[in-house]
């Protein structure tokens, strides 16, 4: 297991059963997720007064622990509790606790505070009177610390049961929450850090890490590195910067196959006119293509129609995205062939796979399964998941990505990314990973244009 695996609170509890079973008591991992936390917390808040929150589960019981280890090292702390401890291994975390228990009600603030009010095992919202008081005690802290979750997340979707306050840091124990990724829980926190516990875990779900990219062959040639072809159509601007996009990525040649010609934009992009279905179809026999686009600027009409029929049909690994997911999501997502890469937005992932049940982790994987393709399911929390059941969550884009353009651009990052790989996941993992470090480098303001002259150096940071 990596520490940036993702698991549900019910994988988290199963987690936990095994290394029970190979001997480890809930008491001792108790122990050594406060000892983690008490850790953090004393290299980010060394001596300042602390005041630690106790819910009545286990989470409350890691507060005990941190209080404990902290107050042993000199630390002046409080501890203020939701009422008693309900579960066995946070009655003897507390029976160690050797200082004043107040009520939480009563609670006066600290310079640092810590919320161990309730993490995987929160069942719903907390009492208007408990989130308040929390949301006092947070904002008037200089340092906060999260224990596992924010207290009032719901850990497998992200969503907010009450109010929740903002905290400077989350101490994610044993593995990495969907919350942990996921908005809106995943905006209630500045810094997420995560405590190995000793637990083992399955790595199908992992947040997106920076890709390891390798530089071309020395034998390599423009055909080795990777041909994409993008048919553009009504619009020749969104495929252009797919076009742009491509040609930076790493792969050898991009073709453009337009409704006019010459398309403008970097002479390294091969201008090709294909205004007929026909054309089209003949444009992509090229058995050299690695990976075909379609979908910006494509259009939604009956001439656009017939261009998708042709890139359905090529036989070549493709790239949907915009118009042609609309298109499709008219008649039957399953029209995609096996191994293609969707990327849907909100809305059109909706159109395509209608309103499915669960977290967006849990959302992207059935759709995935569906259609036999990857989905990469943008937003600002973006999950990337595969026919096989392999998930990665990017978090934390730069919010400036929400301009016109940056999509068309990822597509034709995807695209470039699958054609150099020729591995669906891969590409799109490494895709959407460059696609946010551009938009870090970009800064503020950027238009999506901007974006693709960051990929050379991006792609530099990653060989
Ligand atoms: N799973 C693991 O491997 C480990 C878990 N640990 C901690 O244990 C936590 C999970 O502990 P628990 O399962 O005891 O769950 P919690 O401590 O999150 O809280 C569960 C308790 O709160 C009650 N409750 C739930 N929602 C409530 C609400 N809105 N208002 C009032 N009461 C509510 C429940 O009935 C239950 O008594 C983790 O988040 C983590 O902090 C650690 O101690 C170390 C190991
Ligand atoms: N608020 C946001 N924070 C982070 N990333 C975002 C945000 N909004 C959009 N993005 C990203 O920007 C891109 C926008 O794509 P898309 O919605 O298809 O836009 P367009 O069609 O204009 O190109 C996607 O990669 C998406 O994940
Ligand atoms: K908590």
């Amino acid at each position: 297991m990596t520490l940036a695996s993702v698991l549900t609170a019910a994988q988290m509890r199963d987690a936990e059963q095994v290394a029970m079973a190979a001997g480890v008591t809930e008491y001792a991992l108790m122990e050594r997720a406060g000892a983690a936390a008490a850790e953090i917390i004393w290299r980010a808040g060394a001596k300042r007064d602390l005041l630690v929150l106790c819910g009545p589960g286990n989470n409350g019981g890691d507060g005990f622990v941190i209080a404990r280890l902290l107050r042993a090292r000199g630390v002046p702390v409080r501890v203020a509790a939701l009422g008693e401890s309900r579960t066995e291994s946070s009655r003897t975390a507390r029976a160690a606790w050797n200082g004043p228990i107040e009520p939480l009600a009563d609670a006066a603030p600290a310079t640092q505070m810590v919320d161990a009010l309730f993490g995987t095992g929160l069942s719903r919202g907390l009492d208007t009177a408990v989130a308040d008081q929390l949301a006092m005690l947070t904002a008037q802290a200089s340092f906060s610390y999260a224990i596992d979750l924010p207290s009032g997340v719901e850990t497998d979707s992200g969503a907010l049961l009450s109010r929740v306050p903002a905290f400077g840091i989350c101490i994610a124990l044993g593995a990495l929450k969907p919350a942990h990724l996921l908005y809106p829980a995943a905006g209630c926190f500045e810094r997420l850090l995560c405590a190995d516990i000793g637990t083992e875990a399955p790595d199908r779900i992992c947040r997106l890490e920076p890709p390891a990219l390798a530089i071309p062959a020395a034998a390599a040639h423009k055909y080795s590195r990777g041909l994409v072809a993008i048919v553009g159509g009504a619009m020749a601007g969104a495929s252009r910067l797919a076009s742009h996009a491509a040609a930076r990525s790493g792969a050898g040649m991009v073709r453009h196959i337009g409704l006019e010609s010459p398309i403008g934009g970097p002479d390294a992009i091969v201008a090709l006119q294909g205004d007929e279905a026909d054309e089209v179809t003949a444009l992509l026999s090229d058995q050299r293509l690695a990976a075909v686009v379609a979908g910006p600027g494509l259009g939604r009409d009956d001439r656009a129609r017939a261009r998708l029929a042709s890139v359905l049909t090529c036989g070549r690994p493709l790239v949907l995205d915009a118009d042609a997911l609309t298109l499709l999501g008219e008649e039957n997502a399953s029209a995609v062939p096996a191994g293609s890469i969707l990327t849907p937005h909100e809305g059109e992932f909706v159109r395509l796979f209608g309103d499915l049940p669960g977290s967006k982790i849990d959302k992207a994987l059935k759709a995935a399964r569906r259609s036999g393709a990857v989905i990469i399911y943008k937003g600002a929390d973006c999950v990337i998941a595969a026919p096989d059941g392999r998930a990665a969550v990017a978090t934390g884009a730069s919010s400036w990505l929400s301009t016109a353009g940056t999509g068309d651009v990822l597509a034709g990052l995807v695209a470039g990314r699958l054609a150099v790989t020729g591995d669906p996941f891969r590409a799109a993992c490494e895709a959407v990973w460059l696609h946010g470090d551009a938009a870090r480098r970009a800064g503020a303001a950027f238009i999506a244009d901007d974006l693709i002259m960051q990929f050379p150096a991006v792609i530099a940071s990653r060989l």
